[in-house]
């Protein structure tokens, strides 16, 4: 971020001024879900684990995961890369800016996009494909916006992303076993999904009780599964306060989405969450956000609505979703049910 952002005293509503000014709030307690157990196949583990999951997104949305099976040399490189990328000169990162209407490239504090409340970070994001559709090909992306001495980069994302992945379809596995449906169910319907990588580093800031590294929001996609760095900064609402998220290097954090709050017909809540920022270090995150193929019509599966029970969100695509974050309305704690309404009101008008 340049240095004359330091200057740039944002006064954010007094609640959430007070509320950060205050300090660190308690930290969240519950205990990690181990996945070893899934692994190898052991049921006890496995219903444990689907218990645990179960209470903490009918709650909250959130929860963290251990031995999740992803190489730590390949969660340290991400880290690294990171690092290099963020300690360019501004040049080098705006030359590879966000372009209007996409995720994908460089922005600092979103002020192309928005004019109050920027968020305290920079935000460098790319698209993830398994079936490495050449469009969404991490490695040729890094060396086409960044150059050939970003190859290895480009190398060390495509295989961080390929074990987000993998570790995402073991996670909806779970989540399918925890709602008591075909426990494939999910997996097959995000198997040939493309997903959203970020990396975020948000600078320290001198009033650091003024501003927000990102403010409080519900992730539009399906499930978020973050790494953090040992600095501390995420926060989630549950229990009806902020609770911070003790960082842990061995684990994964995992947000329930708006998306997979709709198909699981709200059975589970999509995570409420912000990230606040301190006055001595960057702090900095690697952020993979699970999607399904943008053209799929999503709705809960059959074998979980009871045959009373009303939808309570539309078939909706995730393309439709998240061009209503990128053109229409800025991602927020009630994204999903004003996207409800766009999606019908929009359908009437065109009938
Ligand atoms: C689909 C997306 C929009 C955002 C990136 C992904 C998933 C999370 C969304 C976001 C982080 C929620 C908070 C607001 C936002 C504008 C941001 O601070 O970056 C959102 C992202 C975005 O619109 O770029
Ligand atoms: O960096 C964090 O801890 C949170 C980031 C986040 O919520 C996001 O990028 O959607
Ligand atoms: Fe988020």
């Amino acid at each position: 971020m340049d240095s004359n952002a330091s200057t740039l005293i944002l006064r954010p509503p007094l609640s959430i001024q007070n509320d950060i000014e205050k300090g660190p709030p308690d930290e969240l307690t519950e205990p990690p879900v181990d996945l070893k157990g899934f692994f190898n196949g052991d049921k006890e583990a496995i219903s444990l684990a689907a218990s645990q999951i179960r209470a903490a997104c009918s709650n909250h949305g959130f929860f963290q995961v251990i031995n999740h099976g992803v190489d730590p040399i390949v969660i340290r490189a991400a880290h690294q890369q990171m690092d290099a990328f963020f300690d360019l000169p501004t040049s080098r990162k705006f030359a590879v800016k966000r372009k209007p209407g996409s995720v994908w490239g460089y922005s600092g504090a979103h002020a192309d996009r928005y004019s109050s409340k920027l968020p305290w970070k920079e935000t460098f994001s790319f698209g993830y494909s398994h079936d490495n559709s050449l469009e969404l090909d991490v490695i040729n992306y890094f060396k086409s916006v960044l150059g050939k001495d970003f190859e290895e980069a480009g190398l060390v994302y495509q295989k961080y992303c390929e074990a987000m992945r993998n570790l995402s379809l073991v996670i909806l596995e779970l989540l399918a076993i925890s709602l008591g449906v075909d426990r494939s169910h999910y997996r097959k319907l995000f198997e040939d999904g493309d997903s959203i990588m970020r990396c975020n580093s948000y600078p320290p800031c001198r009033e650091a009780g003024l501003t927000l590294g990102t403010g409080p929001h519900c992730d539009p996609n399906s499930l978020t599964i973050l790494h953090q760095d040992q600095v501390g900064g995420l926060e989630i609402f549950a229990n009806n306060k902020w609770q911070a998220i003790r960082p842990r290097p061995d684990a994964f954090v995992v947000n329930i989405g708006d998306t997979f709050m709709a198909l699981c017909n709200g059975r589970y809540k999509s995570c409420l969450h912000r990230a606040v920022v301190n006055k001595e270090k960057v702090r900095r995150s690697l952020v993979y956000f699970v999607s399904p193929k943008e053209d799929k019509v999503l709705r809960p599966p059959e074998d979980l609505m009871g045959t009373e029970e009303a939808r309570k969100y539309p078939d909706f695509k995730w393309s439709d979703l998240l061009e209503f974050t990128q053109n229409h309305y800025r991602a927020d704690a009630t994204t999903l049910q004003n996207f409800a309404y766009w999606l019908l009101s929009s359908k009437n008008t065109l009938n």
